[in-house]
């Protein structure tokens, strides 16, 4: 038996862990699939004026045809493949939301990462319902708040896991994935969000 739901005890923030979400046998199904049919990409971003290539390769999936814009990238969704709508059912039933968007992360090794920011971009409008999963290598996860810099918190996200997002957390607080030194494995994250 895994552990139940975790619902972290942060001010200004809504944010629940799932551990175990997906079952460890399935989760490794899902990760060998989407690593091997997922259309990977790897963009340019841009930050304070430099470019960069994304450290990190990504995808996104929709149910519409609404384009989504963060760090100078525009991404257009391909339709929702099947295993994707599945989660999205599992995730509905737990959340009430029914999102319309899925964006997928491949972290390669320690030197992908993904860098301080919130998910605030207006397409995904006031207070966001994040449901983020993890396949594969578990990574840390770290939180700050905004205006208190002595607010923090790590996360360690295993596999087959869910974090829930949600009501003002991205109005408050950034998000990381961290690099890391070790020699560690690959790592798939899917979030899915709703698009306005
Ligand atoms: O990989 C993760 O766990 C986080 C992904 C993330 O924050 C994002 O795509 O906005
Ligand atoms: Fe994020």
């Amino acid at each position: 038996m895994s552990a139940g739901p975790l619902l972290l005890n942060l001010i200004d923030a809504d944010i629940t862990y799932y551990p175990g979400f997906i079952d460890s046998q399935k989760a490794a199904v899902l990760f060998d699939y989407l690593k091997d049919t997922t259309p990977w990409q790897q963009d340019d971003i841009k930050v304070y004026g430099k470019v960069y290539p994304q450290p990190r390769l990504t995808a996104l999936y929709g149910s519409g045809d609404k384009k989504y814009s963060y760090s100078n990238i525009v991404m257009r969704p391909k339709p929702f493949t099947e295993n994707l709508g599945e989660i999205n059912s599992l995730l509905e039933d737990l959340t009430r939301t029914r999102f319309n968007t899925c964006l997928l992360n491949f972290y390669r090794n320690g030197r992908d990462s993904n860098g301080w920011h919130s998910d605030d971009e207006k397409e995904l409008g006031q207070n966001p319902v994040i449901a983020s999963i993890s396949l594969g290598q578990e990574r840390i996860f770290h939180l700050r708040h905004k205006k208190d810099k002595s607010l923090k918190h790590t996360l360690l996200l295993e596999h087959g896991s869910l974090l829930l997002m949600k009501g003002k957390t991205q109005h408050y607080w950034q998000h990381q994935v961290p690099k890391t030194t070790k020699p560690i494995d690959e790592r798939i994250n899917l979030t899915f969000r709703v698009l306005k």
